[in-house]
């Protein structure tokens, strides 16, 4: 008996696109290996600017396929046609949106009542509106399309699927803390170490926009949002209705007099100048024997949400992090006093990637 096919298309062929695009195509191949999985077909993929599709819905090949991309002389679909597109297709479709577009993720209730299912790193969706996250899970529901988003917090570590886990079992989550950003973990942990002297601020920044840590725009990372998108999600999840990632405190570190620039790269070219701002907030730490990291946290009994900096002793699990590594820790009735806790990196094109192949391999198993 033939195997079922099953179409994926995706959207957003960045540094963590990409990295889903060589994981895909190793899924593809492994599952093609037995006769009793589905067989995967990537029938579209698209960046900014160009589409790469067959009309005919016919599989595209993996190879060169950025270069096929780059190459593409189709006219690039709109995100309706996209949609219609899909909806029209012979089996069934799981669009992968590996963009940080809210365009896209304003979509997905249209795309979800289509019948059309979505895994994606993408935090805009699930941490807009309240409205928005009630019309993705309805829509949902009501067609039984798949919506999965472990990457959204954490990159590919398991913190969602745990959250969902703890609460789903009855367990009743009280407070979740901890390091929700790799670019902040990043830098952080490079510019105030424990031990050493560290880098300059800006410099730090552009090594972590380098590095594939940051937002496509760094300023998302600075500005705390990222944080606060990621404990939007979280505290949604543990059950609070969190009305938007703007609806509680967050520090941003961006300097005021950079708050109006224009573009990223302004900003980036800029930022060197107020090298000293962050210099000062590093030695009012240090005087007191203490490191300064970036954290967040929510107290679900409260209703208390939070993002900024605090100071922590060099000894602490979170001043002693490294690289982008991120910690969550869960306190719940049933771990009691200590924490189920959550740790490694956070951010990076592979370890998003794996995230979002993740719940692909767990959305084929239910369609
Ligand atoms: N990087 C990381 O470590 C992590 C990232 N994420 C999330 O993953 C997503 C992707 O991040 P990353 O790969 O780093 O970002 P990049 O900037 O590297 O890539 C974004 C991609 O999306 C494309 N894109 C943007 N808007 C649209 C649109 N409207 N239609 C079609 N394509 C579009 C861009 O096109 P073009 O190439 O033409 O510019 C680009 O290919 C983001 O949502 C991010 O928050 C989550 C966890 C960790
Ligand atoms: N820019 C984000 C990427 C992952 O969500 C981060 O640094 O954590
Ligand atoms: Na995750």
């Amino acid at each position: 008996m033939a195997s079922k096919e099953i179409f994926i298309a995706v959207i957003g062929a960045g540094g963590v696109g990409k990295a889903f695009l060589s994981q895909l195509e190793g899924l593809s191949k492994r599952l093609s290996a037995n006769a009793s999985s589905p067989k995967l077909s990537l029938i579209l993929v698209s960046r900014s600017t160009k589409t790469l599709y067959s009309p005919q819905y016919k599989a595209l090949p993996f190879l060169n396929l950025a270069t096929s991309l780059a190459d593409s002389t189709n006219k690039p679909l709109s995100l309706t046609e996209i949609i219609d597109f899909l909806a029209a297709a012979p089996a069934k479709v799981v669009l992968v949106d590996n963009t940080s577009s809210q365009d896209v993720a304003d979509s997905y209730p249209q795309v979800l009542s289509r019948g059309i299912s979505i895994v994606t790193p993408n935090k805009k969706a699930f941490s807009g509106s309240y409205k928005l996250w009630q019309d993705i899970f309805s829509s949902a529901a009501s067609s039984g399309a798949k919506v999965y988003h472990e990457s959204s917090v954490g990159a590919g570590l398991p913190v969602i699927s745990t959250l969902k886990d703890l609460v789903e079992t009855g367990d009743e989550v009280t407070r979740i803390e901890g390091v929700f950003s790799g670019t902040m973990s990043f830098l952080f942990n490079s510019f105030a170490p424990t031990e050493g002297s560290g880098g300059k601020w800006s410099a730090e920044v552009k090594k972590a926009k380098e590095l594939g840590y940051t937002e496509p725009d760094p300023r998302d990372d600075l500005n705390g949002l990222d944080v606060a998108r990621k404990l939007t999600i979280l505290a949604r999840l543990a059950g609070l209705q969190v009305e938007s990632p703007t609806s509680f405190p967050v520090q941003s570190l961006i300097p005021k007099a950079l708050e109006s620039v224009g573009s990223g790269e302004e900003f980036m070219q800029r930022l060197p100048e107020f090298d000293s701002e962050m210099e000062e907030t590093k030695a009012a730490a240090e005087k007191e024997g203490k490191v300064v990291r970036f954290v967040g946290s929510i107290d679900v009994a409260k209703k208390e949400v939070k993002v900024g900096l605090e100071k922590f002793d060099r000894s602490h699990p979170i001043a002693a992090l490294k690289g982008s590594d991120n910690i969550i820790s869960f306190y719940t009735k049933r771990y009691g006093a200590n924490a189920l806790i959550i740790q490694g990196a956070g951010a990076g094109g592979d370890v998003t990637a794996m995230g979002v192949t993740a719940d692909l391999i767990k959305v084929l198993g239910q369609l």
